[in-house]
């Protein structure tokens, strides 16, 4: 836009000068290099982090515009838990919350690890998995971090306990939205439904009733990726999604046909994951 125009038009009215003064700071962070990987908020900071294997996203997120810069860890894995703590550390954020969307059967979270290491950071999973945490969220509570956060969604399916964290709804809330799905929807696939609580119709309808009506620019950020992608759209997962596409009852033939080997770590995981990863922390 030229500056011309933004001049002119921050004498208009207040309602152009509020528009200007968005603009310009949108100019000016682009100008910069955006601090965030994907959002449109100047309040935001996101790292999407890998653990490779098992193939885990781990994800961080602050609110920068904070003066204490609050954040917290989505599905962080204990054995990168010293490579995000480090990360945290030398961005000079608080991390005051590390998430699970659900009890992980194939590695072990690295939440009560960085209980340890990281005194004050509070553990949070879904009630309705049944673990231990110091908190238990349940479908519509916020995860505030600073003036940013987060909704959370049950999405049982993959398990019973499976929740989807959403970025908030609002003007002063990231834009497009993001969602942090977990197991219950990969990219251009979705979470086993054959233990843990698992079942296909409870996943078909939590993604299509509670992830398939957020708008369709809304991100999607699973907690696993077998093929190489990173992050994709409502829209697309709506349209190209090769199971989640299909009615009811074919989904219902695709889950029981998976055929896939229980993962490796299951019997020492889940065990371990209802307490937040360690046998010996208290939550
Ligand atoms: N081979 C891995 C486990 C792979 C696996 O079963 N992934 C799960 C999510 S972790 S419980 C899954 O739901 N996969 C769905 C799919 O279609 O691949 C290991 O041994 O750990």
């Amino acid at each position: 836009m030229p500056i011309q125009f933004i001049r002119s038009s921050l004498f208009a009215s207040p309602k152009n000068l509020l528009r200007t003064l968005f603009l310009v700071t949108k100019l000016r962070s682009l100008a910069m290099g955006s601090y965030t990987a994907s959002s449109q908020s100047s309040k935001l900071f996101f790292r999407q982090l890998f653990e490779k294997d098992s193939s885990t996203y781990t994800y961080l997120l602050a609110d920068v515009s904070h003066p204490d810069k609050p954040a917290l860890l989505i599905d962080p894995v204990d054995k990168t838990v010293d490579r995000d703590l480090s990360l945290v550390k030398e961005l000079g954020l608080k991390l005051i919350y590390a998430l699970n969307t659900h009890v992980h059967a194939d590695h072990i979270t690295g939440t009560g690890l960085i209980k340890t290491k990281s005194p004050g950071v509070k553990s949070i999973i879904s009630k309705a998995s049944g673990s231990k945490a110091d908190i238990l969220v349940e479908p519509g509570d916020k995860v505030s971090f600073g003036d940013l956060f987060l909704e959370v969604r049950a999405t049982p399916g993959h398990t019973l306990g499976c929740v989807t964290y959403v970025t908030g709804d609002g003007l002063d809330q990231p834009q497009p939205r993001m969602a942090f799905t977990g197991d219950v929807l990969l990219i251009r696939g979705c979470g086993r439904t054959d233990f843990q609580g698992g079942s296909s119709v409870q996943l078909y309808k939590s993604v299509h009733s509670q992830i398939f009506t957020l708008p369709k620019d809304t991100l999607i950020y699973p907690a696993h990726d077998y093929k190489g992608f990173s992050v994709s759209t409502v829209e697309e997962e709506m349209l190209y999604n090769p199971r989640l596409t299909k009615n009811q009852e074919t989904f219902k033939g695709i889950m029981e046909n998976l055929n896939l080997a229980y993962p490796k770590m299951m019997g020492i995981a889940v065990p371990a994951n209802m307490v937040c990863g360690l046998q010996d922390t208290t939550s």
